[in-house]
């Protein structure tokens, strides 16, 4: 029985993994959940799984919090990053699932790792900010980080048929996202509602515009560096409309190893929470003969240019990552709030790289100061809009 700490568990990722526990109860456990501000959801999955310690982001959320839930839960209820932080060093607790969207996962991995915890990641964040600190920490402590990415969880697979000194490339593939075939013109006037309908995946609202930018994909460029120990220039994106390639493993001999499956995330998060075994999740089998032509074509970093910023980002390294990444937070919520438009996204982080004078990576003061301050050039700039 493995026991779980799930970080995030009223998001997109966090379901799906409840999905899996809920399917295997002889083999997980759930010790801890946490999530932002969701309290209805949370209280129905604490009263189904029933976990020792629970956590919200929302301080100010925590009494009816508390009314929803049975009384013994009245001191076992913590908030905020403290709260993230203290469900991920839990005793009892063998892997954090971190499914939180965006920065605020990263203090809690970094505290799950120190306490010797392996990790299943979804929480992307965490390696673009600081993935140099991370790794680092994952080797020092020897503990397992185990992909939830889809295409990062299909190189993990594709790196298992060969030796790491002799893989060639790694070819990451991106949907293109809903404006695949848009015209740059048309790509100013689009609203969230568009640039949220993906093509093939159902995922929270930060991941979905960040697939609509491209950013999705740079972000997973940075997170593929750290994660696999890669040099940038052997990471290549290509487009894959049809997103049943999920990424794949080029070796020096010429041979491709790929991972297919239909997009469905229960498939990744089973293969991270049984590593190294394979659960029958009972889905849909990929079928190549009804799943039609499978196309591939190069990403236009003209209009798209946030990959582009991405490979320069980690080019010129240190805190750079973590300025794109949390420009891009605070200039993707300014769009779903309908303060800026599309492209804007983008524009904004740019002029936040162009700012900020690169700093440390090593040091995780740094990391967070880049953040705040990127943060602060982007809300001028949303202001100025
Ligand atoms: N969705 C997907 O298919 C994929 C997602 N990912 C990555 O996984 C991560 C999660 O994505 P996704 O599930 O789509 O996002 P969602 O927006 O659907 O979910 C985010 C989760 O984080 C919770 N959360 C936010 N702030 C806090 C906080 N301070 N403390 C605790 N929980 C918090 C939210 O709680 P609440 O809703 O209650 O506010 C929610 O449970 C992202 O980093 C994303 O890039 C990666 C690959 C695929
Ligand atoms: C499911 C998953 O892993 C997402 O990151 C997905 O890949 C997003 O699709 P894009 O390829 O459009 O960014
Ligand atoms: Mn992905």
């Amino acid at each position: 029985m493995k026991a779980l700490s799930l970080l995030g568990s009223t998001g997109s990722i966090g379901q799906n993994v409840l999905a899996v526990v809920r399917q295997f109860p002889d083999r997980f456990k759930i010790v801890a959940l946490s999530a932002g501000q969701n309290i209805r959801l949370l209280a129905e999955q604490v009263i189904e799984f029933s976990p020792e310690w629970v956590a919200i982001g929302n301080p100010d959320l925590v009494p009816a919090l508390a009314e929803l839930l049975p009384g013994s839960y009245r001191h076992r209820i913590m908030v905020g990053t403290e709260g993230n932080c203290h469900l991920a060093t839990l005793p009892a607790v063998e892997m954090v699932v971190s499914a939180v969207v965006g920065a605020t996962g990263l203090l809690p991995a970094l505290a799950a790792i120190h306490a010797g915890k392996d990790i299943g990641l979804a929480n992307k964040e965490t390696l673009v900010m600081a993935g140099r600190l991370i790794m680092d920490a994952v080797h020092t402590h020897g503990v397992r980080l185990l992909p939830i990415d889809s295409e990062h969880s299909a190189i993990f697979q594709a790196l298992e048929a060969g030796r790491r000194e002799d893989v060639a490339r790694i070819i990451l593939t991106a949907s293109g996202g809903p404006f695949r075939t848009w015209e740059t013109e048309a790509l100013t006037d689009v609203g969230p509602d568009q640039a949220l309908a993906h093509p093939n995946w159902s995922m929270g609202r930060k991941i979905s515009i960040d697939s609509a930018t491209l950013m999705n994909k740079g972000l997973e460029v940075i997170e593929a560096r750290w994660l696999f120990d890669i040099d940038p220039a052997l990471i290549e994106v290509v487009v894959h409309p049809q997103s049943i390639v999920h990424s794949l493993v080029e070796y020096k001999d010429g041979s491709v190893v790929a991972q297919l499956g239909i997009p469905d995330m229960r498939i990744p998060i089973a293969y991270a929470l049984s590593y190294p075994e394979r659960l029958d999740l009972g889905l849909n089998r990929l079928s190549l003969t009804q799943c039609g032509c499978l196309a591939f074509e190069p990403p236009d970093l003209e209009r798209f240019p946030a990959l582009r910023m991405a490979y320069a980002a980690l080019t010129m390294g240190g805190t750079m990552p973590a300025v794109l990444n949390a420009a891009n937070e605070v200039a993707v919520e300014a769009f779903l709030a309908g303060k800026i438009g599309f492209t804007r996204i983008t524009a904004i982080v740019e002029t936040a790289m162009g700012e900020i004078l690169n700093a440390d990576e090593l040091e995780l003061q740094s990391i967070l100061e880049a953040d705040q301050m990127a943060r602060m050039i982007a809300q001028r700039e949303i202001c100025s809009t």
